[in-house]
């Protein structure tokens, strides 16, 4: 099918103007003012926003092995109704992709129940716990997308230094979830003044920043393209600071709901905000604003960490770890971040596109430019609504933010020239040309 989009707005050297976008056979065929093109479905878009398609390296699809929260079909769209292209898809699922040939069936099976690009994560060592190695070279001549232990963070110094010495021989990133276990000692949010006041054991930011200092140390010595996932604190965000400086190859990442919440939006015994790592203090929070903006932090990807009514209704102190954050990501931040003014459309478009596509080498469409793969996403930036679980498409609504008002709304999202998802109003606006 192809398709023609009357009057959205782009962007074009950071400002926002009206253009026509033909695509045709998967790909934009033309860029232009009142465009005209005959067999083509037709859509008014009313100054809706078209950008890249949006970019996540790091989510939760939960498929194999628990799929009562997720499943690759569900999670790929609710990606896609976040605005999402692609995805990277971290490999705590069961059986866990630790070996070439559970890789290439997951990756199989994603390219065929998948509706966005997804990249799958290869496991750092055998069933993810601390000790033996994977076959670095036989996963990423598998597909591998990068090699992560995300849900853990890799708790033995010599276990790390050789995944970096064996992902650097591959020049593949090592994707780490960065936490010492024997400093946390069963915490369940921040150790912090929330914590203090529904006395729960708390997890320090010690548990975060020793294991960052020692990863950091270790990726100057091996030249590893060292991402560090999901980054919650000052502390790390200064340490990486310094080495950027020093010229270590790293890399990192801030989730939305850090970026948005502290530890004091944690109003009540809610397991919804129960994520690791937790929500941090404002003072971590603003350093997280202020890495992003210097460039210490290089993009945004969400954590989508699907889990069901049942883990999650238990509590602060014994719900599962996790929110989901695909489908609620882009309109938050536009909402709390552009709308605001503390950065430009045009930045968050970068952390959220051409950064991830940058760090992680994916040869993705950076812009909306004649030939390029029509993966894109179309938002409408002036209606407000509200978040709302019955509008997911994920199996799970663990969310703290539901019943937010927001703008920012996903209006179709485009993969290879395909409509993969479509919301209802614009659903009436497509005509036969
Ligand atoms: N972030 C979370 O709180 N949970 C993630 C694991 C992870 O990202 O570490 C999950 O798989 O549920
Ligand atoms: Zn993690
Ligand atoms: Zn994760």
């Amino acid at each position: 099918m192809n398709y023609l989009l009357k009057n959205g707005q782009i962007l074009l050297s950071g400002e926002l103007r009206i253009r026509d976008l033909l695509i045709v056979a998967g790909r934009i065929a033309a860029i232009g003012k009142n465009l005209v093109a005959s067999g083509v479905k037709t859509v008014d878009l009313q100054h809706a926003f078209i950008t890249p398609g949006l970019v996540d390296l790091h989510v939760h699809l939960r498929d194999p092995g628990m799929t009562a929260e997720e499943t690759i079909a569900t999670g790929s769209l609710a990606a896609a109704h976040g605005g999402f292209t692609f995805v990277g898809a971290m490999p705590n699922v069961l059986p866990v992709p630790d070996n070439a040939e559970k890789l290439s069936q997951l990756i199989q099976r994603q390219q065929a129940e998948g509706v966005v690009h997804i990249g799958q994560y290869a496991t750092i060592t055998q069933k993810r716990t601390s000790q033996y190695l994977v076959d670095f070279a036989q996963l990423k001549q598998a597909g591998a997308l990068a090699f992560s232990n995300d849900g853990s963070g890799v708790q033995s110094a010599r276990t790390m230094l050789q995944a970096m010495q064996a992902a650097q021989t591959v020049n593949l990133p090592i994707a780490a979830h960065v936490e010492a276990e024997e400093l946390v000692q069963g915490g369940v949010i921040n150790a912090g003044v929330t914590a203090k006041t529904l006395n729960l054991p708390g997890i320090p930011e010690t548990a975060e920043t020793a294991q960052l200092a020692r990863d950091l140390v270790l990726a100057q010595a091996t030249g590893v393209h060292y991402h560090m996932c999901h980054v919650s604190t000052a502390a790390a965000v200064q340490m990486i600071r310094c080495a950027k400086q020093v010229g270590v190859n790293v890399t990192c990442e801030v989730t939305p709901h850090h970026l948005l919440l502290s530890e004091q939006a944690i109003c009540n015994d809610d397991g919804n905000f129960k994520m690791n790592p937790p929500l941090r203090t404002e003072h971590d929070r603003q350093a997280l604003l202020q890495g992003l903006l210097d460039g210490t932090i290089d993009c945004i990807a969400t954590d989508h960490a699907p889990h069901t009514i049942e883990e999650k209704q238990l509590g602060l102190k014994k719900a599962a770890f996790g929110i989901v954050g695909s489908e609620t990501a882009f309109s938050l931040l536009y909402t709390h971040l552009v709308k605001t003014n503390f950065c430009t459309l045009a930045q968050l478009i970068e952390w959220l596109n051409q950064q991830p596509i940058k760090i992680f080498s994916l040869g993705l469409p950076t812009e909306l430019a004649v030939g390029a793969p029509a993966d894109l996403a179309i938002f409408d930036l002036t209606h407000p609504f509200k978040i709302n679980a019955a509008d997911f498409c994920s199996k799970s609504a663990n969310t703290p933010f539901l019943g937010e008002k927001v703008y920012g709304k996903t209006l179709c999202t485009i993969v290879a020239g395909k409509i993969v998802y479509l919301a209802d109003e614009l659903k009436a606006a497509i005509t036969d040309e």
